[in-house]
């Protein structure tokens, strides 16, 4: 059995995501985590592209995609259909502990504790349904957010009220490859939904799903929606999901896309994403290199005769 720990996320396409990834290894590596990120890449992400993650430090792994059953379904997003091929990554089982981390969200200060987590449950922060994203649902139509359960109350007339919902931008799972069956052999007879494998993973994992702080997955609608249970100093992980405020593409022209929290948090993604500082240096130096560097450092505090200087690898 494995005791390897990773972060891990999920890569499609030939676009501008890639760059998201870029600044999630950047922001772990500032933030000193001690494990590394693995990235489930569908087979459409271009050589270049895994190049560079490759050169940021990233284990790059290639899955094939998952798609839901033949449906009529029309997602909140047309794209979220790719969003099912994360469930590849319940068959990273060279790892007993992952944390799943969308490439849109950023690692502000060492969350390495989650790891530490007792097994068994699935941690997830939980979501917010008032955004426009939701108009499809009985929830939004009511006006309950499961944020604030009391504001307007789930009337007795619709049932029980929908249990903790999660974003599926971020979670703590053990990967298993009983379990990953389980979830493609489900997902055959299961009709898809609006939240795509959101929806179908919150299903999946209701027995099990353990409620976390949206401390370690802020969804920025709270910031609007939620402001009374915003403490932006605690803050470790921001997820950029709002729509307008992925930061490589950020234009602020999106509604409440010019709030100034919005731009800080935006600026704070950028200087990580250019802090050269933070690339990856691959730290395998060449016996030349250590010589050298070892003769600087006797170089610096001692008298005694030190051998000439080794020439310098070609
Ligand atoms: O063209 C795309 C769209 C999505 N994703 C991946 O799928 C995740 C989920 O999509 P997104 O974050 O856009 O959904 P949101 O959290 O905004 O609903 C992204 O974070 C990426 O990791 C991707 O790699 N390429
Ligand atoms: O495929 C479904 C997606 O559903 C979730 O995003 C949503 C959700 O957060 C809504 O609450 C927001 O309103 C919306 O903007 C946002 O896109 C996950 O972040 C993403 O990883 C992925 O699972
Ligand atoms: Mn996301």
């Amino acid at each position: 059995m494995s005791s390897k720990r990773a972060y891990v996320t999920f890569l499609a396409g030939n676009g501008d995501y890639v760059k998201g990834v870029v600044g999630l290894v950047k922001g772990l590596r500032k933030a000193k985590s001690a494990y590394p990120l693995a990235v489930a890449v569908l087979p459409d992400v271009p050589a270049d592209h895994r190049k560079i993650l490759v050169s940021q430090g990233c284990i790059v792994r290639e899955i094939q995609p998952v798609y839901p059953p033949e449906n009529q379904t029309q997602f909140a997003m047309a794209y979220y259909v790719i969003n099912y091929s994360k469930l590849r990554i319940w068959e990273f089982v060279e790892y007993a502990k992952m944390i799943y981390l969308d490439g849109d969200i950023q690692v502000f200060e060492n969350i390495d504790h989650l790891f530490e987590l007792p097994n068994g449950y699935l941690y997830a922060a939980m979501d917010c349904f008032c955004e426009k994203t939701w108009s499809n649902s009985p929830q939004y139509k009511i006006g309950y957010c499961q944020q604030c359960p009391e504001k307007v109350k789930w009337p007795a007339s619709m049932g029980s009220p929908p249990p903790k919902y999660f974003n599926a931008g971020m979670f703590v799972y053990e990967p298993n490859l009983l379990t990953y069956s389980h979830l493609l052999e489900t997902l055959k007879v299961t009709p898809p939904s609006s939240f795509a494998e959101q929806d179908f993973l919150n299903n999946f994992f209701r027995n099990i799903y353990k409620p976390i702080s949206h401390t370690y997955n802020f969804v920025l609608a709270m910031l609007w929606r939620h402001p009374e249970h915003v403490e932006t100093e605690k803050v470790k992980v921001v997820h950029y999901c709002a729509s307008g405020s992925k930061p490589w593409r950020y234009t602020g022209k999106e509604e409440n896309m010019d709030r100034e929290d919005i731009k800080m948090l935006v600026k704070k993604w950028k200087d990580i994403y250019e802090d050269k500082s933070l690339d990856y240096k691959n730290l395998a130096m060449d016996d030349n290199a250590k010589l050298n560097l070892l003769i600087e450092v006797l170089d610096d505090d001692d008298a005694i005769t030190k051998p000439k200087k080794a020439p310098s690898a070609a």
